[in-house]
């Protein structure tokens, strides 16, 4: 027969160990999940960071740097094809180039996901038709040269992206699975392996470019701008880089959705994963007159004769920077121009997700902000396309509405 003394020490044993185990276990969880969620990879994200009282562990770094070591392995692929004479360039069916250089970079940047986040759906700019027909034959074994053989000089980093591609039929599916229809549900990777393409063989600007899309929404952006200076501050001009030497340039620019944007030198060895800061420049007082804007090299894709009037009516007096690729997107963002037009050219041209989801990040994250001609977002979520969008607008958040405004105006009177 128990005695009432040993019924009230068990009550007090039990009232004191129950709160206790609740709270240790409370400890275990909250120290052990975000970092089950982190190393998981896969795990839907519920926030871009996990709050654990006392520390923050940000989310997406295992996308992040394996977007930043991708985008440093296609750089590496698309410079070599630059110094070769022979560029394999063909015409593509809507006239625009495609080079060897376009193929092996998609390819090499898909083999890197594929490795990492097998489930993924990944939005493409090319595809392999072309090289799959006989006549292709001779592009297809200059591409499989080239992508067999370029590796990052870290073989830790290099193995990080998965091992080589086995051979020339793996590498082209590689480049078809960047065939998916893109949406708003899920996680989407979309990939310019040479954005510019023009801009790419006349020497000028281009940029291999990647972005992670989670429901229709950018959640992670790399640029990689071979031909941009290193230095965040140098000067922009529309000849920037152009058929220079490698010396001083080379920058990737990254964003992670709530934490930021940063730059860091494209080098050969290992890559900053942390970087430096950017941030756009402040327009004093708003006052425009020395703002510097960026618009498109070619006129078909940008109204040329637009953006002058806009100028004008902004009280801008330096002529456009005018240069090929999201490299206008990177150089705003740092703070080396200001603003960049694109006016739509055509009723019918949609601007494609894969020549704005890094850029649009990184500006954005940098304090600037990012609409279409009517004011709205754009909206990634529409599938291959920008469908619900026409050209982009994009400044500094707080003289974003005014250039909006003079945009607008000058549009309205067609
Ligand atoms: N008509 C029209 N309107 C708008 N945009 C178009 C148009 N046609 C093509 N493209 C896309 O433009 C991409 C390159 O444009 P950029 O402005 O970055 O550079 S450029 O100065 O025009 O070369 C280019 O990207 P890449 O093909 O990757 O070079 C195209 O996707
Ligand atoms: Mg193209
Ligand atoms: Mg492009
Ligand atoms: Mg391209």
């Amino acid at each position: 027969m128990s005695r009432p003394t040993d019924k009230k020490y068990s009550y007090l044993r039990l009232s004191f160990l129950v709160p206790l185990s609740v709270l240790i276990l409370a400890i275990f969880l909250s120290r052990s999940f975000p970092r089950l969620a982190l190393f998981a990879g896969q795990l839907k994200p519920f926030s871009t960071t996990v709050n654990n009282m006392s520390s923050q562990i940000p989310m997406y770094q295992k996308e992040l740097e394996i977007a930043l070591l991708a985008v440093q392995r296609a750089a590496q692929l698309t410079k070599r094809v630059f110094h070769e004479k022979a560029k394999g360039t063909v015409s593509k069916d809507d006239k625009s180039p495609v080079t060897i250089g376009d193929f092996g970079a998609q390819a090499l940047i898909i083999s890197a996901l594929k490795a990492n986040f097998p489930e993924d759906e990944i939005v493409g700019e090319e595809d392999a038709d072309e090289l799959r027909s006989e006549a292709g034959k001779g592009l297809r074994d200059q591409i499989w040269e080239l992508v067999k053989s370029t590796k990052l000089a870290d073989a830790n980093s290099e193995s990080r992206l998965g091992g080589p591609v086995k051979d020339e039929d793996a590498m082209l599916d590689l480049i078809d699975f960047g065939n998916s229809e893109g949406g708003a549900h899920g996680r989407i990777w979309t990939i310019d392996p040479i954005d510019g393409t023009k801009g790419f063989l006349r020497g000028g600007q281009y940029a291999v470019c990647l972005a992670l899309l989670v429901d229709g929404d950018v959640k992670v952006g790399v640029l990689g701008c071979p031909n941009l200076p290193v230095d965040d501050s140098a000067p922009l001009d529309s000849n920037i880089g152009a058929n220079q030497t490698d010396e001083g340039r080379g920058v990737i620019f990254s964003a992670v959705q709530g934490l930021g944007a940063t730059s860091r030198p494209l080098t050969t060895g290992p890559l900053s994963l942390q970087g430096q800061r950017i941030a756009m420049k402040a327009i004093p007082d708003g006052d425009m007159s020395k703002a510097c804007f960026c618009e498109s090299v070619e006129a078909g894709h940008s109204n040329q004769s637009e953006s002058a009037q806009i100028a004008k009516k902004l009280g801008i007096t330096k002529p456009s920077v005018r240069m090929d690729s999201q490299a206008k997107y990177g150089s705003i963002a740092r703070g080396a121009g200001d603003i960049y037009l694109r006016l739509p050219t055509s009723e019918t041209y949609q601007e494609k997700i894969w020549d704005h989801a890094a850029g649009d990040l990184i500006v954005r994250e940098a304090g600037g902000q990012v609409t279409d001609t009517l004011g709205k977002r754009l909206d990634f979520s529409k599938g291959r396309t920008l469908a619900e969008n026409k050209g982009v607008v994009a400044a500094r958040a707080e003289v974003h509405g005014k250039v909006l405004k003079a945009v607008q105006e000058v549009i309205g009177q067609k």
